[in-house]
């Protein structure tokens, strides 16, 4: 369903006026993966970044057990996640059995999965994690999933800000853009169009206390996601750079001062989408540098994969406990 009259009568002012302003969408639907009339008239909708089609693919067969996706950058990262997960759900596999990249007619994205959860790479950047949420949100509308019963999580990486020590986990509260605003922007039809990035505060909760089970160190705070990992991360290493090192640390600071924790890439688009779907969803990041004291990550590898491990065990330890399985 589309948002009320009201909303449209707004937008397509704007349109008929050649004005470019800001609106905003409110969400004041039930909860629901997709909300668009367009798609009932399709003869066949073919996800054509995960190689997967409601004509070509059972989809409800494949997919409507999933409770759990599990989103992060990298594709390596989300296999070795999706092996992880056969060892701790105890997923039964028959004699020879191995987990295949559902996603395997596309080499954009590997999707994996392991019972009721998917475990799914996105790439780098809201471009990226947001044609693959699209799709993801229309594969479980096809599978004829309950969108009350589905969680989201995105595990990755970031920069820290203040005295965290590189390793810890940032678990969201809510995601900022590059300039601390707290929505995401889309241009649609010639407008921009500002969706809010707000997070489930009570399954934040939930996390830390995982965490704390785990005896992994978690903060929660804002997570500032920018459109680049250089500029607009404020990085004085990248190929171009017009500003001072004081011109950095005043940023950071700032940032740091209005409680931003951490910064990476695709919070914003995560939790705007999840948001718009009114899906349950969190973002956990571990921190590989401390952004006060540098720019470039050269910690060593077996340090660092240690450290990536670590939003994945909270998040596993948090589906074990769902299930039932402690
Ligand atoms: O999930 P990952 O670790 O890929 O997320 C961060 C944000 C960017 O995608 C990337 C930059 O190195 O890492
Ligand atoms: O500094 C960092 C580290 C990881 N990912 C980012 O986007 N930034």
């Amino acid at each position: 369903m589309h948002g009320s009259v009201d909303e449209l009568g707004i937008l397509m002012g704007q349109i008929l006026f050649g004005v470019v302003q800001y609106s905003r969408i409110v969400l004041k639907n039930e909860p629901s993966f997709v909300r668009n009339p367009s798609l009932a008239c399709m003869e066949e909708d073919v996800l054509y970044h995960i190689a997967l089609g409601d004509k070509s693919h059972d989809l409800k067969e494949m997919f409507s057990d999933v409770k759990f996706v599990c989103f992060g950058g990298s594709p390596g990262r989300m296999q070795k996640f999706a092996f992880q997960l056969v060892d701790e759900l105890k997923y039964k596999m028959t004699a020879g059995q191995t987990l295949c990249n559902v996603a395997g007619g596309s080499d954009r994205y590997v999707l994996y999965k392991v019972g009721p959860v998917i475990s799914v790479s996105h790439g780098m950047g809201i471009p990226s994690l947001s044609i693959l949420m699209h799709e993801i949100l229309k594969l479980l509308h096809h599978a004829e999933c309950s969108p009350s019963d589905v969680t989201f999580f995105r595990i990755g990486t970031s920069g820290g800000l203040g005295s965290l020590e590189p390793g810890t986990v940032v678990i969201s509260e809510a995601a900022v853009d590059g300039i601390l605003r707290p929505y995401m922007e889309v241009a649609t039809l010639g407008m921009i169009i500002q969706h809010p990035a707000l997070l489930n505060q009570e399954l934040n909760a939930e996390l830390m206390a995982v965490a704390g089970e785990a005896e992994i160190k978690a903060v929660c705070g804002k997570t500032m996601c920018t459109y680049d990992f250089y500029e607009g991360q404020a990085r004085l290493d990248g190929a171009f750079c017009d500003y001072t090192p004081e011109d950095k640390m005043a940023f950071l600071k700032r940032a740091h001062s209005r409680r931003v924790a951490n910064i990476e890439m695709e919070s914003l688009c995560f939790a705007a989408m999840t948001h718009r779907a009114g899906i349950k969803s969190a973002v956990l990041c571990v921190t590989l540098l401390d952004r006060l004291k540098g720019d470039q990550i050269c910690t060593p590898h077996d340090i660092m994969e240690e450290w990536q491990q670590r939003p994945q065990r909270i998040v596993i330890k948090y589906i074990r406990k769902q299930l039932g399985l402690e």
